[in-house]
């Protein structure tokens, strides 16, 4: 239905008109977009106060990176786009990494900016926040769109609906000069010109033979394993995966975003015996997952001497080939591609070899056994291993919770330590390894999900996002954040030797995280054992008042991010000294 902005004056020729503002926001809503989330400002101030009246729920941040992420992550959560408005240039670019992000991690989000004037623009004289946005977002996201009149405001939007979510989904930019806001029109030519998007991520099947050739190699494996990666847990296609994986009989090994598609505990997880299954699989199925840094390309000392042959299941023919020869690809929808293995797979099919099972399960107790005592410590400055202990029973018991996560030490133990027990309850820092995703992903988690949130953060990544926890205060959401302090980035022990600046990676000892959550009426605690710790986060989940729990970690504890290969130089005349 339009909203109907004004009647003309015309003596004669009285006519329902509409506008810009109106005809974004009927677009918006006819294509079911129900959340905005944004920086309001000029010229888009007035379109989010309208989109408000209207009926869509529109979250208001203190920064448009922080706004973006939390679009990038509804898309994830939802499979629809999430939406990000921001302000011209300086808004437009802060909400611009976010944009970047979606696409490299593969969510759908459409980032809305409004821009100054075009003929202004072109001839660069100096309009208000001059900047050609649209050339400046096209290299970063999968489709770029600018809509100068009213009319194709419909077009604009069900374009860039379609190219966020369709085939592999990503981030989309849509320009709306400011002009374009006050156009106006007649209401009914508007209202005609609107377009819903009518299946606009549609399935796509793959090819018989691809399936039967991937079956093929998979049963000729003596030591396989199957990668799920965060694809196959956007897919939603729980069930169908569960299947065939149950099925198949085969070791799975979860990444990060993928853990609890399957639950962690599942006697065919291999998460803790991550290393010897790379080194020693023959055949590798990689579900939504691809061969980037996160697994060492394929290849090199993490996958050993033993030969290996690849099946690939993705979305995106272009992945195919990208590091590794990829001997069975197939191309199409996750969940199309695995319901088509299990009725390919017959009632015949034999499981993996049990002397591969059971080398996988004895290095798993193994490494469950070595990390179980460290769980238990009630260290006091606690330990991160202590305070995660604490942490993995509380998702244990309360499996629905949303984790988030970033940090460096923070991400890298919790990732193996809280055990996922449902599919997409883990969202963290994704395929750049970005800090700053924290206060984002969890506003928009509690928004699109209604569920509890735990985020829990290094100290370091909390300060890329932390104004946040004002508007967490303001719209009252359940989000619990947890802040591992260990005043600095990797640990707050280090010192500059050469003047009185503090080190490069230290922040002020001491720091009181919870005081700023107070601030806004929120909760904080101070928690300095992993017994207070668990009371506290508890008490927040119960309540779901939000919450700010600074947990004091020995500044000591903690290890420079190591786990990312050769990518994180350290300087030859250094370690010469
Ligand atoms: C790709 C990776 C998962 C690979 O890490 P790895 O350390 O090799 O693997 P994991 O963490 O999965 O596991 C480590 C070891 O723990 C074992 N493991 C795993 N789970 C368990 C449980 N539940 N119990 C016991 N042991 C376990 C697992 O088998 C490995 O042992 P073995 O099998 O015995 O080997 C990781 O590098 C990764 O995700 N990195 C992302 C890091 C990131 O994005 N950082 C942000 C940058 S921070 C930043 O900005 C900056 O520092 O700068």
């Amino acid at each position: 239905m339009l909203n109907t902005a004004t009647k003309s004056e015309a003596p004669g020729t009285e006519q329902e008109l509409t506008d810009g503002f109106h005809l974004v926001i009927d677009a918006l809503k006819l294509n079911g977009i129900d959340t905005i989330y944004g920086v309001p400002g000029i010229p888009i101030t007035d379109l989010g106060r309208m989109a408000q009246a209207a009926g869509i729920r529109v979250l208001s941040f203190r920064h448009e990176q922080n706004a973006g992420y939390a679009a990038s992550i509804a898309g994830f959560l939802t499979k629809r786009p999430g939406v990000c408005l921001t302000v011209s240039a300086p808004g437009f670019l802060n909400g611009l990494t976010a944009l970047a992000h979606a696409t490299t991690n593969c969510f759908p989000m459409i980032l809305v900016s409004g821009s100054s004037e075009r003929e202004i623009v072109d001839l660069q004289q100096g309009d208000y926040e001059e900047m050609d946005q649209l050339a400046i977002a096209k290299p970063l996201c999968k489709a770029a769109f600018r809509v100068l009149h009213a009319q194709d405001i419909g077009i604009g939007l069900a374009r860039a609906i379609r190219a966020a979510v369709s085939g592999r989904p990503g981030g989309v930019y849509l320009d709306l000069p400011a002009k374009l806001f006050s156009q106006v029109m007649n209401a009914d030519a508007g209202q005609k010109s609107l377009v819903k998007v009518i299946d606009a991520a549609p399935e796509q099947i793959p090819s018989p033979s691809s399936v039967k050739r991937a079956l093929d190699v998979l049963k000729s494996a003596k030591r396989p394993l199957i990668i799920l990666g965060k694809g196959a847990a956007y897919a939603q296609a729980d069930e169908a995966i569960k299947n065939f994986v149950e099925k198949s009989g085969v070791p799975f090994l979860p990444m990060s975003m993928a853990k609890g598609l399957l639950p962690d505990l599942h006697p065919q997880c291999a998460g803790a015996a991550r290393s010897t299954v790379l080194k020693e699989a023959d055949v590798v199925m990689l579900i939504g997952a691809r061969l980037n840094w996160l697994l060492s390309h394929g290849k090199g000392k993490t996958w050993g001497e033993a030969p290996k042959k690849f099946i690939q299941v993705d979305i995106e023919p272009k992945e195919m080939d990208s590091n590794v020869e990829i001997v069975a690809p197939v191309v199409g929808d996750i969940g199309s591609c695995v319901s088509a293995f299990l009725d390919a797979m017959g009632a015949n099919w034999t499981a993996a070899p049990t002397d591969w099972l059971s080398t996988i399960a004895k290095k798993r107790d193994d490494n469950v056994a070595k990390m179980a005592p460290k769980l238990m410590s009630n260290a006091s400055p606690m330990d991160y291993h202590g305070a995660l202990g604490a942490l993995r029973a509380i998702i244990a018991e309360r499996p629905d919770t949303i984790f988030v996560n970033e940090g460096a030490n923070t991400l890298d133990l919790a990732r193996g330590v809280v055990d996922m027990h449902k599919p997409r309850k883990r969202l963290d820092v994704g395929t750049w390894g970005v800090m700053g995703i924290g206060m984002g992903y969890s506003i928009a988690a509690a928004v699109e999900t209604g569920l509890p949130v735990l985020a829990v953060e290094g100290d370091s990544a909390f300060g890329f996002s932390g104004m946040e926890i004002e508007t967490i205060c303001r719209y009252r959401l359940p989000i619990c954040v947890v802040i591992f302090n260990n005043d600095g980035i990797y640990r707050g022990t280090d010192v500059n030797s050469a003047g009185d600046d503090p080190a490069t990676t230290v922040f002020v000892k001491g720091s009181r995280y919870d005081k700023m959550m107070e601030a806004f009426g929120g909760v904080g605690v101070n928690a300095t054992s992993p017994d207070e710790l668990k009371r506290a986060v508890n008490a927040a989940l119960d309540s779901g008042k939000p919450t700010l729990i600074n947990a004091v970690i020995d500044p000591a504890a903690g290890s420079e991010s190591g786990r990312i290969g050769n990518l994180n130089p350290q300087s030859v005349l250094q370690k010469k000294k």
